[in-house]
């Protein structure tokens, strides 16, 4: 009789600093076979040394803490008519999981500032185009922070992607497509107020998996955030590290390879009685990109479609179902 050894669910914590001294040593090796053993077990790890100063991550949550201060009636303003990753987000705005109430939070998304007159604004309106600030709160507390921080999170999801790369078997610039010349990223302030109902329905974000590649998550101190173990069904908390990112694979990693890098169901419910906030960095890459396994096998759903049509499909999905909540009460 075997005895079959129960499902592994790793979500390490990697010291990325020898990979970004060094990409060819030994060390590094270790730091892409840690990598790919979270991926294909959990779809979680958390990366320390990861080369972001605490300084730019101070300032940048300062400047959520100013987007969220501001009156409701002015933060409705910062919407924008077409761009579905830019600006103010309303609490209960995004449904994330069906069949639960409108998710807790507020978000604020602030991506790569593109003109209106750029060709690429005109051909992707719904994902590329400029960002919005509001001309209440000085260019030094929210722009030059966020952008900053974009740049220093873009370099870094780089440097994962080629982890990442390196630990799958088609070739280290598999990824160069989806990377290469501007790919589209957004930061999202988000901030969840303490969570009074217990409704069981009601949660922070609702249990759901992320729309792109990978995400880069900061988190402040109050933890809240937990991942569904796929082989038990439970929860699993993943305690606040303030050194560290929590990076997660999502649905677009997980097409292309098939599920062999899984997307994880995560979620966050605030029960610490003060306000949370946390700051995703998700990388959706270049918008033509098809998204079809990498060993050339039709996808899984028998449907090829483009990073975009995913993107939006899943943006549709998610606000739609809040929208439909709303006036249905
Ligand atoms: O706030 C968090 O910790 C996670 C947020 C999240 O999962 C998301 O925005 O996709
Ligand atoms: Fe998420």
């Amino acid at each position: 009789m075997t005895i079959d050894k129960p499902a592994r669910f790793i979500i390490p914590t990697v010291d990325l600093g020898p990979y970004l001294a060094n990409p060819s040593s030994e060390e590094s090796s270790k730091v892409v076979e840690q990598v790919r053993q979270a991926c294909i077990t959990s779809g979680f790890f958390q990366i320390v040394n990861h080369g972001v100063s605490k300084e730019l991550q101070g300032r940048v949550s300062k400047a959520a803490e100013a987007v969220f201060a501001l009156p409701l009636e002015e933060k409705k303003q910062l919407r924008h008519p077409t761009l579905k990753n830019r600006g103010y987000e309303i609490i209960g705005s995004q449904a994330l999981q069906e069949g639960a109430l409108p998710d807790l939070k507020e978000g604020f998304y602030i991506g790569q500032h593109i003109p209106p007159e750029d060709e690429r604004t005109k051909i992707h309106p719904h994902l590329i185009g400029p960002n919005i600030f509001p001309s209440s709160i000085p260019e030094g507390v929210l722009k030059t922070p966020t952008e900053e921080y974009y740049r220093e999170c873009l370099g870094l999801a780089s440097k994962i992607m080629e982890i990442l790369a390196k630990g799958l078997p088609y070739g280290n610039d598999i990824f160069v497509p989806f990377m290469s010349n501007d790919p589209v990223c957004s930061i999202r302030l988000l901030h969840y107020p303490p969570q009074k109902s217990t409704d069981a329905r009601q949660l922070g974000a609702g249990a759901h998996t992320d729309f792109g590649a990978i995400t880069l998550l900061w988190q402040d101190m109050s933890g809240g955030l937990e991942v569904l173990n796929g082989n038990t069904n439970e929860w699993i908390p993943i305690d606040p590290n303030p050194d560290a990112y929590v990076v997660n694979v999502g649905d677009m990693l997980s097409i292309w390879t098939k599920n062999a890098y899984k997307s994880a169901v995560h979620r966050v419910i605030n029960k610490s009685n003060k306000d949370r906030y946390s700051v995703p960095f998700f990388v959706d890459g270049n918008t033509d990109v098809k998204l079809v396994p990498f060993d050339g096998s039709e996808p899984l759903t028998g449907k090829v479609i483009t990073a975009e049509e995913h993107m939006l499909e899943r943006f549709g999905t998610t606000y739609g179902r809040a929208a439909a909540a709303a006036k249905a009460s």
